[in-house]
């Protein structure tokens, strides 16, 4: 009934008079063209996925604790190249939530040290409690009774019948990377809806025998699960291996922990992937994924997501995800050389006298020999990465925290690649952040000189967004908060100096503002434990702040 209350009040409900361009005859949907509740003639459609038709209001109400499982803004498509995949079902708003989805299936990642079973943090070894029913060390009681850990402490109890004993803290412990799969075992007979939706993800396993994961695993899990949980009878090693193999291919990395966890969605798992995806994804506080438009996505377009970092060059970013899923990535993005003109891969050119910047053909089937795009000269593939090695090893040395160490080696490093270079990129997003953090008064007690450089910096990672990272809601967010600061701090200095014009001052005043609300739409569903979850909440307190300067100061911001 809330979901009804909910629906009704957003408006899902379109009026007789909204229906013309979605008119079923108009749309030749002739199959459904009667509503579903009395299989009469229907002309009404369901305004959020634009399939399920009604003949009143009345019968739409009705049928909305049926319809509401399926009323989904995607279909699921499959071809041969991609497999299963989904397509937006009708035009979708650009921040629009896409989908949002419990987890099938939770637990700490592959490789890690001893972590708390119920929250997943690391585990400090003079701070464990292990847990009175099964042995397995947790950071709390309230931990151990967490519904998460039941799996295997039932199955200590039950099947092992003697408690786990961890006495090496110390990291990476092969048994963790046991508890993920072992969870998902488990919903064989707890949860068969689960199971089902969980068995029916892609595995990779002819691909994992290729490369050597399966045989690995084959030890360090499927034995290892079937001896220590005494689980010979009811998983055959092949079982075991095919869920470790879809965990692999289908989990996300949840950073809510730290280290983070592992979880495996069932439609979530049918994002495609692309370097320049459409939807951005996030988590919230309870770990639900979370999928919104990051741009306009008209009908009919695949939707995407990236499982890879979009902050790493072309090359390495088609080899994780030929390493790690199986395929060979030929989006937009990796098509385009120069990645939208932001030379984001690109070297510069060694040749004197000349700043060309070095690319090769095309990064999937021609990146033998660079070329600079401005003197011809020809760089080898190995003399390229050799350059990016380099860079790679100065930006690694740079002192922590150290804002003069950045600059420095940020200059230094611009004469071997391009400004949008992907770890110099990574390198100034650092800077520009680190700020006016050093001190109790902020900003305030930064030098102008770096005060314009935090300036700079965000308004330039902000316009290679688009071309690069526009779905990375949360690095956009933070960005734009960094940006709010920089101008604000900039307008307070006017007003201290004598020669201060009140025309840019509220000029200053408002651009301010505009960041501000653009850090709330990128940010607005981040997780509170997460960095962007405060910067969000800190954003929304500033806006209040300055609509009540504005306020006093007589400006009124235009609409
Ligand atoms: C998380 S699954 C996606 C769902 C999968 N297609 C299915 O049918 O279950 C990831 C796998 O889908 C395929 N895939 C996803 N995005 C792709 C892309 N851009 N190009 C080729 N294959 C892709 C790859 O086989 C990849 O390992």
């Amino acid at each position: 009934m809330d979901n009804l209350a909910e629906t009704v009040k957003t408006g899902l409900f379109l009026d007789q008079s909204s229906f013309g361009p979605y008119s079923l005859s108009v749309m030749g949907h002739k199959e459904a063209d009667v509503c579903l509740v009395c299989q009469q003639p229907a002309a009404n459609r369901c305004s959020s996925c634009q399939s399920a038709c009604y003949c009143s209001k009345e019968h739409q109400k009705q049928h909305w604790k049926t319809h509401k499982s399926s009323c989904v803004v995607y279909q699921i498509k499959e071809d041969k190249r991609l497999g299963r995949h989904l397509v937006a079902r009708r035009d979708i708003q650009r921040g629009e939530i896409v989908l949002k989805e419990s987890p099938l299936v939770s637990g700490p990642p592959h490789t890690t040290g001893p972590v708390c079973l119920g929250c997943h943090a690391l585990l400090q070894e003079n701070k464990v409690v292990p847990c009175a029913q099964c042995g397995w060390p947790m950071c709390s009681k309230s931990c151990a009774d967490k519904p998460v850990h039941k799996p295997e402490c039932e199955w200590v109890k039950e099947k092992r019948k003697e408690k786990v004993k961890i006495s090496q803290f110390t990291s990476p412990h092969p048994t963790y990377s046991c508890v993920t799969p072992l969870r998902a075992l488990f919903l064989k007979s707890k949860d068969p809806w689960a199971w089902e939706k969980l068995t029916s993800l892609e595995s990779h396993t002819e691909e994992r025998k290729q490369d050597g994961k399966y045989e690995q695993d084959r030890f360090s899990v499927a034995a290892f699960l079937r001896r220590f949980y005494k689980l010979e009878k009811e998983f055959s090693e092949e079982e075991i291996l095919k869920i470790s193999g879809i965990i692999q291919i289908n989990g996300h990395e949840v950073p809510l922990s730290e280290p983070g966890y592992i979880s495996v969605y069932w439609k979530c798992s049918l994002f495609e992937h692309n370097c320049l995806p459409n939807c951005s994804k996030t988590f919230t506080d309870s770990g639900d994924v979370l999928i919104r438009a990051a741009v306009e996505i008209p009908k009919g377009s695949h939707l995407s997501i990236s499982y890879t970092d979009p902050l790493w060059s072309t090359p390495a970013r088609r080899q994780h995800l030929m390493l790690t899923k199986y395929f060979p990535c030929v989006c937009s993005r990796c098509s385009d050389p120069t990645e939208s003109g932001s030379f984001f891969s690109a070297i510069r050119c060694p040749t004197k006298n000349c700043d060309g910047m070095v690319l090769p053909k095309c990064f999937i089937k021609d990146f033998e020999i660079w070329r600079c795009l401005k003197c011809n000269h020809k760089v080898t593939s190995k003399q390229a990465a050799g350059i990016c090695a380099k860079v790679a090893q100065e930006l690694s040395g740079v002192r922590k925290g150290d804002v003069s160490s950045y600059s420095n080696c940020i200059n230094r490093v611009k004469n071997l690649v391009g400004e949008n270079y992907c770890h110099l990129v990574e390198a100034k997003l650092t800077l520009a952040q680190m700020i006016g953090q050093s001190s109790s008064k902020g900003l305030a007690d930064v030098e102008d000189g770096l005060l314009s450089t935090k300036e700079t910096l965000s308004r330039q990672l902000i316009s290679l967004a688009d071309g690069v990272f526009r779905a990375e809601y949360r690095i956009r967010g933070v960005l734009f908060f960094e940006l709010h600061a920089a101008v604000a701090e900039l307008a307070r200095r006017q007003v201290n100096k004598k020669n201060s014009n009140a025309f840019v001052l509220q000029a200053r005043l408002l651009e301010s503002g505009g960041y501000l609300e653009r850090v709330i739409f990128f940010l607005k569903h981040e997780p509170q434990a997460l960095p962007e979850g405060k910067i969000y909440k800190q954003a929304l307190q500033n806006l209040k702040d300055l609509q009540n300067l504005y306020k006093t100061m007589g400006i009124t911001p235009a609409v």
